[in-house]
């Protein structure tokens, strides 16, 4: 039996039951989730088989687990590029914000520029709360990620596609089919539509709030913070 998923309505009202009765801050959960997409990368493609990594960040907390994952990325030796083209007003954006430049790490205003550039992608630009059709500037973005060659790792969903309906039938986003996935808490009823290699990331979830959303995840192995997923949504083996 495949996975049970998340809809777009219980992921949000998940996040905050985890951020009430969880007792969890933002900051943490979004720490864990950035994390988990900084080490699927790694398993994707050590710095050694590519060092460039382009992550380009929506305004809201899809945007912020972008901002986490380029600082793990730089201290495993990758030399990340942030586009960041809406930063999102919360001071925890601001915090991330100065923790990359104080590393250092570039922030750019020219993404073909940056693109040509990248070995690899981290499309951190929409997750669970994006709606309707993609609006500019993202949607010029769209255009060049589901048409370049360059590999793209979606964190949480592939930035475009409607989180129950899978990609937009026409305009940016219909061909976006990223090369890996990064399902944070559980997989959304998108990765239906979803052909790449899929991991499950977000290792915070406790049984009892699991249990409330009749969510039967895999186990994760040793200190990982990611699980690879096959295409009937089980663990890899
Ligand atoms: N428990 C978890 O799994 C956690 C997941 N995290 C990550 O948070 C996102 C969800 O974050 P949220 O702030 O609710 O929203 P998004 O980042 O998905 O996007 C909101 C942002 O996008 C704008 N927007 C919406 N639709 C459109 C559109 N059609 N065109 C342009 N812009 C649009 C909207 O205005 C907002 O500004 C989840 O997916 C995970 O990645 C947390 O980090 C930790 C816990
Ligand atoms: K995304």
């Amino acid at each position: 039996m495949a996975m049970k998923t998340l809809s777009a309505k219980n992921a949000a009202a998940l996040d905050k039951d985890l951020m009430s009765i969880g007792g969890f801050s933002l900051d943490q959960l979004m720490e864990l989730a950035g994390l988990s997409v900084s080490q699927a990368v790694y398993r994707l493609k050590s710095p050694i088989g590519g060092r460039r990594i382009l992550v380009v960040c929506g305004p809201g907390n899809n945007g912020g687990d972008g901002l986490v994952a380029a600082r793990h990325l730089w201290h495993y030796g990758y030399k990340p590029v942030i586009y960041y083209p809406k930063p999102g007003k919360n001071e925890l954006y601001g915090r991330l914000t100065t923790q990359l430049k104080n590393l250092k790490i570039p922030f750019t205003t020219d993404f073909a520029a940056a693109l040509k550039e990248a070995d690899q992608v981290v499309d951190a630009i929409f997750g669970f709360s994006f709606s309707g059709e993609v609006r500019e500037p993202f949607s010029a973005i769209i255009e060049e990620l589901q048409n370049t060659t360059v590999p793209v790792t979606s964190v949480d969903a592939p930035s475009s596609w409607n989180i129950e309906e899978g990609p937009p039938s026409s305009g940016p986003g219909s061909s976006f089919n990223p090369t890996a996935l990064v399902s944070l808490t559980a997989p959304k009823p998108l990765t239906k539509w979803f052909r790449g290699r899929h991991f499950l990331g977000g290792r915070f979830l406790s049984p009892d709030i699991a249990h409330k959303y009749g969510l039967e995840l895999p186990d994760y192995d040793g200190v990982d913070q990611i699980v690879e997923l096959g295409s009937d949504g089980k663990k890899k083996l």
